[in-house]
């Protein structure tokens, strides 16, 4: 499992380890030796020349036990300090230790040569924007011909949203310690990370937030039911499409349908019948209006291919006030409050779509989208999928998922309308609301890094999405957690 801890999160775990009886000091060490670990892995030291760049906090001082653990084992490496000498407690014990060994340092960075720049500079504590100080390295960082490797968070890049400096340290790898940051999976930060590698420390990990995997015991992966019927699987409930958007229901449709619903029920408009059941003969359907009956469904969906009018704002008033748990999707997201729900409702928004139901700026919502979703699904009650890259599961209570399936090839209109089919269907069977989320939205991703592994991302038809389902489901069985 892989967690992620805002930058407050780290000095609160921090502190608590000190009250615990594990100093700073200590971890610090941990660190040191741990980015030392990586740091053979990815190269051979023996043939690199070492610069590392440490600033004046905690970032500096792993950076000062990782220059110690190099010198000690013979690799040519330089230590700097450019903005000024440590100035934590913990860093200024490490650098006293390392002049003890007799070790020296540099102060002055400009002149210097290097095969592999260590970025130490700032990290958690960073506080945007950089100084000029910090800003001139970063340029001259940047502008160095050697390979850029950054500790923790690449200096410029903020902890807990997507924001960046403009001279932000875009390293090739950044060594993340303890757990991933936010910014990781937040643009533009996410692209100046590199390749991330995870530093253990030997700290418990507490996260609330984690990134996606999925159990290979997952119901949604093992389909099992000795004596099973088609009711064993349960009925859905879609609610979609119109007479000019019928593919949108059918994109569900087949989501659903693929992904091991017993039933489908699409409730639709007349005119979209017959581009719907000619992909998806297994459905049933249904033109009423209401949702009377919605007790006999084992969960519903309702959005694709409608639009946020009256009359779809009535039907999802009708199904807040019964007790299956709903998905809203596309023309079913509007800004309005599910305090009063009597079911479990899950939204899935794109970015857009946030930014209608909350009168956000979708800007605003990109550069924090883990601490938006969040603060909504706690708010309202409800699950949060926040949709795109990285798409963010928050949970109402304060929990969530950062999922890391998908590319860009799903970039594109009705991706979405698959995702919900398989949630509906994934929903329907699981007794785990979180899980069938989390699984759904990772299923859904898989089928498409499938797809791109012996094929052109551009040519990946939401269409053919539901036909990589089965080698998803495979393939989760044979490497699931
Ligand atoms: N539990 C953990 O995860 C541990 C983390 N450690 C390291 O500790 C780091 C956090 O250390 P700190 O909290 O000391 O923070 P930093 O080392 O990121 O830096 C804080 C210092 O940088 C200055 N600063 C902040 N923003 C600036 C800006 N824009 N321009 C110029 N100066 C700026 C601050 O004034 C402060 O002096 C982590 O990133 C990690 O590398 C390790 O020491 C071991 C334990
Ligand atoms: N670059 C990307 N990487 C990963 N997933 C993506 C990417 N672009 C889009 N997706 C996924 O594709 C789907 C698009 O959904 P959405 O925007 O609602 O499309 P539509 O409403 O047209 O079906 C979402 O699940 C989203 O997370």
């Amino acid at each position: 499992m892989l967690y992620i801890y805002k930058g407050e999160e780290i000095k609160k775990i921090d502190r608590q380890a000190e009250s615990l009886g594990m100093d700073s000091f200590t971890l610090m060490e941990a660190a040191g030796s741990g980015l030392f670990r990586q740091l053979t892995d990815d190269f051979e030291t023996s043939k690199q020349c070492f610069l590392i760049l440490a600033g004046k906090g905690n970032n500096g001082g792993d950076g000062i036990v990782l220059a110690r653990y190099l010198k000690t084992a013979g690799a040519s490496c330089t230590l700097c300090f450019p903005a000024g000498l440590p100035k934590t407690e913990p860093a200024r014990r490490h650098l006293d230790y390392y002049e003890a060994l007799g070790y020296s340092y540099e102060t002055e960075p400009f002149n210097l040569t290097a095969t592999v720049m260590i970025d130490a500079l700032l990290g958690a504590g960073t506080s945007l924007p950089l100084s000029t100080e910090m800003k001139n390295l970063c340029v001259w960082l940047n502008s160095q011909k050697a390979e850029r490797v950054s500790i923790d968070v690449p200096t410029g890049a903020s902890t807990d949203t997507g924001n960046c400096d403009s001279s932000v340290i875009h390293a090739h790898k950044t060594y993340i310690v303890h757990g991933y940051k936010p910014s990781r999976f937040l643009y533009p930060a996410a692209s100046c990370y590199g390749e991330p590698s995870l530093i253990e420390i030997g700290l418990p990990q507490t996260a609330r937030w984690t990134i996606s995997t999925v159990s290979a015991t997952s119901p949604s992966v093992q389909f099992k039911g000795s004596n099973a019927h088609k009711g064993t699987f349960g009925h859905g409930l879609l609610i979609a499409g119109t007479k000019s958007m019928p593919g949108s229901a059918a994109l569900a449709a087949l989501g659903c349908v693929s992904s091991g619903a017993g039933k489908l029920t699409v409730q639709t408009a007349e005119e979209a019948v017959s581009v719907i059941a000619s992909h998806v003969p297994e459905a049933m359907y249904d033109f009423h209006t209401g949702v009377e009956d919605a007790h006999s469904f084992s969960a519903i969906a309702a959005g694709c291919g409608r639009p946020a009018d009256d009359a779809m704002e009535d039907i999802v008033q009708q199904l807040l006030q019964q007790e299956k748990p709903v998905i809203l999707d596309a023309g079913a997201l509007a800004p309005r409050s599910y305090k009063a729900a009597k079911c479990s409702v899950i939204v899935t928004p794109h970015p857009g779509e946030f930014a209608r139901m909350t009168g956000k700026q979708t800007k605003d919502i990109q550069l924090n989208r883990i601490q938006e979703a969040s603060q909504y699904a706690v708010e309202q009650g409800v699950t949060v999928v926040l949709k795109g890259e990285y798409t963010v599961i928050a949970f109402s209570d304060g929990s969530g998922v950062v999922n890391t399936t998908g590319n860009e090839g799903l970039s594109k209109g009705g991706s979405g309308d698959t995702l919900t089919g398989i949630l509906l269907a994934l929903l329907m069977r699981h007794s785990s609301l979180e899980e069938a989320v989390k699984d759904a939205v990772y299923l859904h991703g898989l089928c498409a890094d499938i797809w791109k592994r012996n094929r052109p991302a551009q040519a990946l038809r939401p269409f053919n999405l539901h036909d990589w389902i089965p080698a998803a489901i495979s393939e989760q069985k044979e490497r699931g957690d």
